[in-house]
């Protein structure tokens, strides 16, 4: 079995219960409040500058030059086309973009960005993928799933570009790639390092949980 897959089943629990979190339903139903979506993607925009750095470990820590193309590619690809729908959305919103990077992270933002770049740097790449993996494989499988569920209710849903956004063919490609290097990175490990590894997963799976729930909650 792919480890992924064997990834993908320890955590499918984690993972359908985002699926059924009020701000994944009521964006697919088009009434989540635009207030708390506008602040959700301020600090997901932050998020993923964090996330970016992430990446920028992994070229770092890559000998092949494969895999730092990936990791190059990567980063581009979340500071510039996955951020720029962030922009679009909080442009229309009336958030000033000049001054986006003063914001401060909420502290379930910080915890998770912490723990990928710790996993970084003092993990080896193995771990780093497995820290990085559900963050695009996970919002690709929830777009995927509401693309599907809420499919009558698109048309005038405002959140339509957001789903778009991460159900599209790019965006399936840009998971699969991340699945694929976790895979041929992990491909011969031992018992223990699968134990760390699907630890690694799981954490960051909840950590992924925690970030809907804070943004739903939304205290400031
Ligand atoms: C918190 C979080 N996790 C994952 C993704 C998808 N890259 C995101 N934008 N934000």
């Amino acid at each position: 079995m792919l480890l992924t897959d064997y990834l993908f089943n320890e955590s499918k629990k984690i993972w359908d219960e985002y699926l059924k979190h009020p701000f994944i339903v009521e964006m697919g139903k088009g009434t989540l409040d635009k207030e708390k979506f506008r602040n959700y993607l301020v600090q997901d925009y932050l998020y993923l500058l964090d996330y970016a750095k992430v990446y920028a470990m992994g070229l770092i820590k890559s000998d092949d030059v494969n895999h730092m193309k990936f990791f190059k590619d990567s980063v581009n690809g979340i500071m510039e086309d996955e951020s720029a729908t962030h922009i679009a959305y909080l442009k229309e919103l009336g958030e000033d973009i000049k001054t986006l990077q003063r914001h401060k992270l909420k502290l379930e933002n910080e915890n998770y960005t912490n723990f990928m770049k710790s996993v970084a740097l003092t993990g080896d790449i193995q771990d780093l993928i497995i820290a990085v993996l559900p963050c695009a494989w996970s919002y690709y499988y929830i777009a995927k799933e509401m693309k599907e569920i809420y499919k009558d209710n698109l048309e005038n849903n405002y959140y339509a570009a957001w789903i778009d956004s991460y159900s599209c063919e790019e965006y399936r490609m840009c998971a699969k790639e991340n699945i694929d290097l976790a895979n041929e990175l992990c491909k011969n490990i031992d018992d223990n390092k699968k134990e760390k590894l699907k630890e690694i997963f799981i954490k960051g799976s909840l950590y992924e949980m925690e970030f809907w729930q804070m943004a739903y909650k939304e205290i400031k």
